[in-house]
């Protein structure tokens, strides 16, 4: 049987929906290196958003780009980036560097992530940009690799999830028409 691939997975979400946190906890529990897709903006990109502007698709192209370079770069060995690649088509701009990732939407409603984000000292985002993250938002088709998790739970529980819905449980099946013994 072939080895499983490691896992190389993108933590996706609007601002203030815990890719950072949940990422961070993600890559830890599964023993892959983690990165945060903030860390990859041109200065450009965050002078605009720290003034309360979003950015458009040519603001993104090259931050997606250098996204899916360290996606290809970490795909033989695993990695877990957080990234907020809202659009189907940012994330088709990932596969196209590395076709197997798989997404982990951290989905939760308005008033909870607005809580979240607003409450986080000393970041760049403005809470004002938070509408048009979810305007933006567009849910993982059915054909996407991916799975959607509620944050309104622990950071420690939604990695529990995480673990639990991917993980492959063997059965060890006995074999037939065993003799019995008696
Ligand atoms: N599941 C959670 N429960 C409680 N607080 C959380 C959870 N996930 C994230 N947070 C907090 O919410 C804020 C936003 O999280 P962050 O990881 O920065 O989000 P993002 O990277 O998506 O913008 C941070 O202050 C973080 O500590
Ligand atoms: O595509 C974008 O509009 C930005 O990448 C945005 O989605 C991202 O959320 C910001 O970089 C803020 O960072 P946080 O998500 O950590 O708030």
């Amino acid at each position: 049987m072939a080895a499983p691939l490691p896992p190389l997975l993108v933590v996706m979400g609007v601002s203030g929906s815990g890719k950072s946190t949940v990422g961070a906890a993600l890559a830890q529990r599964l023993g892959v290196p983690f990165a945060d897709a903030d860390d990859f903006h041109p200065p450009a990109n965050i002078a605009k958003m720290t003034a309360g502007y979003a950015l458009d698709d040519d603001d993104r192209h090259p931050w997606l780009e250098a996204i899916g370079e360290w996606l290809e770069e970490h795909a033989p060995r695993g990695g877990v980036i957080s990234c907020s690649a809202l659009k189907r088509s940012y994330r088709d701009q990932l596969r196209d560097h590395a076709p197997s990732i798989s997404l982990v939407h951290l989905h939760g409603s308005r008033e909870v992530i607005a809580r979240r984000q607003s409450s986080r000292p000393g970041h760049f985002m403005p809470t004002s940009l938070l509408d048009s993250q979810f305007a933006t938002l567009e849910p993982l088709g059915a054909d996407e690799h991916g799975l959607v998790i509620d944050v309104d739970q622990e950071v420690d529980a939604i990695v529990d999830e995480y673990v639990a819905r991917t993980t492959v449980r063997l059965s060890i099946v006995p074999p037939l028409n065993t003799a019995q013994e008696s």
